[in-house]
């Protein structure tokens, strides 16, 4: 596996500060080391910078909207070029707005993708349904074709082209969607696969049909976009919007294991992760450590192990 890491140090999809230094807390729990360690090809791109906006006012209900379409577009030309480097794409967060430049610039290199979406939350108000104005629970309503008439035009948000159809979007771990985005989910028939599907079938079975929706045409490379707050928060408490009845850790890495095993894996958000809502270091560290070992179990760890493929017993 090659594996291109990009930091997205961003906070302003919401309002709880911390969440920008999720990247550089993953990184110090060693991702780079322990992917180099499981054989991956690891370039760090570093950290995005990103520059303040003054007297960036409400759009309506929109909260720093141009923070936001300005860091989504720097992000979204970061993607490009990790991909075109030829990397499978891991970015840290930074809070879930993120996925607009992230899941853009994917696109600008391998146009159709199949994005599969782990989150408690649907992430799909738009910019007239959304309750807050919070940009990080609205970022799939400004990429899907069948939703572009519904997008407003927003100062720095220009460079924006819708680039996923709904068919190719699937839900996991879904607990805390709002009555707009359910009509929306059911309205342009998304694919989800909610806690209570998770109960019913189990995770395994929900991988299997996952993978089936998504092959059942053509198959695309996969946009993993990963909320931690998908875990439960007994696993993953340092988060911004924890909901009760979430993924066991074993889910989770299920999840990721399976989907490294399709082979289609191109790129991968981890986001969400803010140290400021962990009430102890614990918390922080037990959010931190699921976050990485998601991401190694997205580059070929496996919980059963692995031996070098010319390994003897001496
Ligand atoms: N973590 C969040 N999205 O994934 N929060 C925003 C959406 C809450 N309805
Ligand atoms: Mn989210
Ligand atoms: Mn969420
Ligand atoms: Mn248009």
């Amino acid at each position: 596996h090659c594996v291109g890491i990009i930091g997205a140090p961003f906070s302003k999809g919401q309002q709880r500060d911390g969440v920008q230094r999720g990247a550089d807390l993953i990184r110090a729990a060693g991702l780079v080391q322990k992917l180099k360690g499981q054989g991956c090809v690891v370039k760090d791109y570093g950290n995005l910078i990103f520059e303040d906006i003054p007297n960036d006012e409400p759009i309506g209900r929109l909260k720093t909207p141009r923070a936001v379409g300005r860091a989504n577009e720097l992000l979204a030309g970061a993607v490009l070029k990790i991909k075109s480097d030829g990397n499978t794409c891991v970015m840290l967060g930074g809070d879930h707005s993120l996925a607009i430049g992230s899941i853009s610039g994917h696109a600008a290199s391998r146009h159709e993708l199949s994005v599969l979406w782990v989150d408690a939350h649907a992430d799909i108000n738009t910019p007239l349904t959304t309750p807050t104005g919070n940009i990080h629970g609205q970022p799939l309503s400004y990429l899907i074709h069948e939703l572009h008439s519904k997008i407003p035009i927003i100062p720095h948000f220009s460079w924006l082209k819708p680039c996923v159809a709904a068919k190719d979007i699937v839900y996991i771990g879904l607990r805390d969607v709002d009555p707009e985005e359910h009509y929306i989910l059911k309205h342009l028939g998304i694919k989800m696969f909610s806690m209570t599907e998770v109960d019913r079938l189990g995770i395994a079975k929900v991988m299997e049909q996952t993978c089936d929706h998504m092959f059942s045409k053509v198959k695309k490379p996969i946009h993993l976009s990963f909320d931690i707050d998908a875990l439960d928060p007994s696993v993953s408490p340092a988060t911004g919007t924890p909901a009760a009845g979430g993924l066991t850790y074993r889910e989770g890495i299920y999840i990721t294991e399976h989907i490294c095993q399709t082979g289609l894996l191109s790129a991968v958000d981890m986001v969400e992760v803010n140290p400021k809502q962990g009430k102890t270091e614990d918390e922080i560290k037990s959010t931190v450590n699921a976050a990485v070992d998601l991401i190694l179990s997205c580059f070929g760890r496996v919980r059963e192990g692995s031996h070098e493929p010319d390994y003897q017993i001496p």
